[in-house]
């Protein structure tokens, strides 16, 4: 693709706009000069009556700041009228290449997330960028909890391009299950959902949008105008023959401390999870249960390896299995609860265990580094509490945000097909996506490549390396 450019006068400064493959340059005067990756252009036109060149774009003020909502409008002279107006089009063809445009979107708001400010947040930040991208948008806040449950269970599949949940993980978590329930449900999966992040651990968002991105709205809102469906696997948790769909995480011990019991700490943000800890690792109570899994890889470095051949592979290569979805019921639980064969015990004593997917769970806490989208497995980390003193844990969580609790050997990483929890004492807690479950035996297995997301790259944001000692 050639170059293109084009002249119009900006705040009173000759300006000029250069388009490539990749970005759009604009220089006023002769010094001012910004590259807009083609990702961040939300929109751009040209209007022959009054010969203005608008380009919108989320660019940074400041290098770390947080993306926002930009509009730059220059006058053409008549001799540029032409090369403007080709760079006009030409650029939102580009800036858009293989997405529909103006998706119809359905946005739901829960008022109370984190800190409290997601409607704020939508209204200045968001809505701004979709509506400029020419999105429609059916905006609802939510009333109490269930209510986006129930939005998403009696969901007008035809009518919209995807779902925005503004909110943390537990508003996705009631979409998704709303799906389960959906009269078609395989359908219901294949409505992509993005996230805002407005929540306090904003864990998918952090694993879509990488560690810099994962809090930003605007580069959440980029994502829903531009995100390709990316299809990922999630989990059928079975408990007193009532199933439950988890997409993110299934917490017991130390873990679960993390989210119950903090819930009524949202004002804390994101700083709700450290207190969490810090509660849990006063207690320092072994978590009291037998873990039994149908185990597929449990060698670390093979799994890093897997991890390493994943991310250099091109994710337009990867299977999307774009075939319609026929209208049939989800699967059944493939094994019973008494099925022994092929399972293995875990034999060692537990802090804390930790299955789910998608590496961050948390700012501070990438849990599954090694998590992939759809390998159609869970991963599981058995934390064992043999040798290990507050002080070790404590110390540990400093690394936990590059995830080197990985290396440790007291920390047994598995890769599993499905696993079951037996509670060995009364009392304890647990945790599905963070929200609270009855202390009670459960069974997990995988409904593979089900759900559908919207994501800026085809895989998780979230480089994992080898720690320096161990590089070879
Ligand atoms: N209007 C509402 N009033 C009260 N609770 C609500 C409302 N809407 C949704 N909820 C519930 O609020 C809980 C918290 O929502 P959510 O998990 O999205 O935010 P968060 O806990 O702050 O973020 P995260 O899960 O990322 O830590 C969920 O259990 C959800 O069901």
């Amino acid at each position: 693709m050639a170059d293109i450019d084009t002249l119009a006068v900006v705040q009173g400064k000759s300006t000029r706009y250069c388009l490539s493959s990749t970005a759009l340059t604009v220089t006023i005067g002769s010094k001012n000069s910004q590259t807009i990756p083609l990702h961040n252009i939300v929109a751009t036109s040209f209007n022959a009556q009054s010969q203005t060149l608008n380009i919108s774009y989320a660019t940074r003020k400041k290098k770390k700041a947080p993306l926002v909502l930009e509009h730059l409008s220059g006058h053409v002279e008549e001799s540029q009228v032409e090369s403007a107006s080709k760079l006009a089009n030409t650029t939102l063809q580009w800036a858009y290449k293989g997405i529909k445009p103006n998706r119809r979107l359905k946005v739901l708001i829960n008022p109370h997330g984190g800190v409290g400010k997601g409607v704020s947040l939508f209204n200045n930040l968001v809505k701004p960028v979709l509506k400029t991208a020419g999105c429609s948008l059916d905006i609802v806040q939510t009333k109490k909890a269930g209510d986006a449950y129930d939005i998403a269970k009696s969901f007008p599949l035809d009518e919209f391009d995807a779902i925005l949940t503004v909110s943390g993980d537990g508003l996705i978590h009631e979409v998704l299950n709303g799906f389960a329930n959906h009269a078609h449900p395989r359908k219901a999966f294949r409505i992509p959902v993005s996230p805002i992040p407005t929540g306090s651990g904003n864990g998918l968002s952090l694993n879509l949008l990488g560690i810099e991105d994962g809090f930003d709205v605007v580069a959440a809102a980029l994502n829903a105008i531009k995100g390709s469906p990316m299809h990922v696997d999630v989990f059928s948790v079975t408990q007193s023959g009532k199933r439950t769909i988890s997409f993110m995480s299934q917490a017991l011990g130390l873990m679960a401390d993390l989210d119950v019991g903090t819930d009524n700490l949202r004002w804390m943000g994101s700083s709700r999870f450290t207190y969490g800890l810090l509660r849990g690792l006063i207690r320092f109570k072994a978590c009291q249960v037998q873990l039994s899994y149908k185990g597929v890889e449990t060698d670390k470095k093979k799994m890093f390896d897997t991890l390493k051949s994943r991310h250099y592979q091109d994710p337009s290569v990867l299977d999307l299995q774009e075939d319609e979805p026929d209208d049939s019921s989800l699967p059944e639980r493939q094994y019973s609860f008494d099925d022994t064969e092929g399972w293995t015990t875990f034999q060692e004593p537990l802090l804390y265990l930790y299955a789910g997917k998608g590496p961050y769970v948390a700012r501070d806490f990438m849990a599954f580094p090694v998590s992939l989208p759809d390998d159609g497995l869970i991963d599981v980390v058995a934390q064992t509490n043999r040798n290990l003193s507050r002080t070790d844990v404590l110390t540990s969580f400093g690394r936990a945000q590059r995830g080197e609790l990985y290396w440790d050997d007291s920390c047994s990483y598995l890769k599993v097909r499905a696993y079951r929890i037996k509670p060995l004492s009364q009392k304890g807690c647990l945790a599905f996506d963070g929200e609270p479950f009855p202390f009670e035996e459960f069974q997990v297995e995988v409904l593979p490549k089900l759900a559908t997301l919207l994501s800026p790259h085809g895989f998780y944001n979230a480089p994992f390396n080898e720690p320096a000692a161990s590089k070879r």
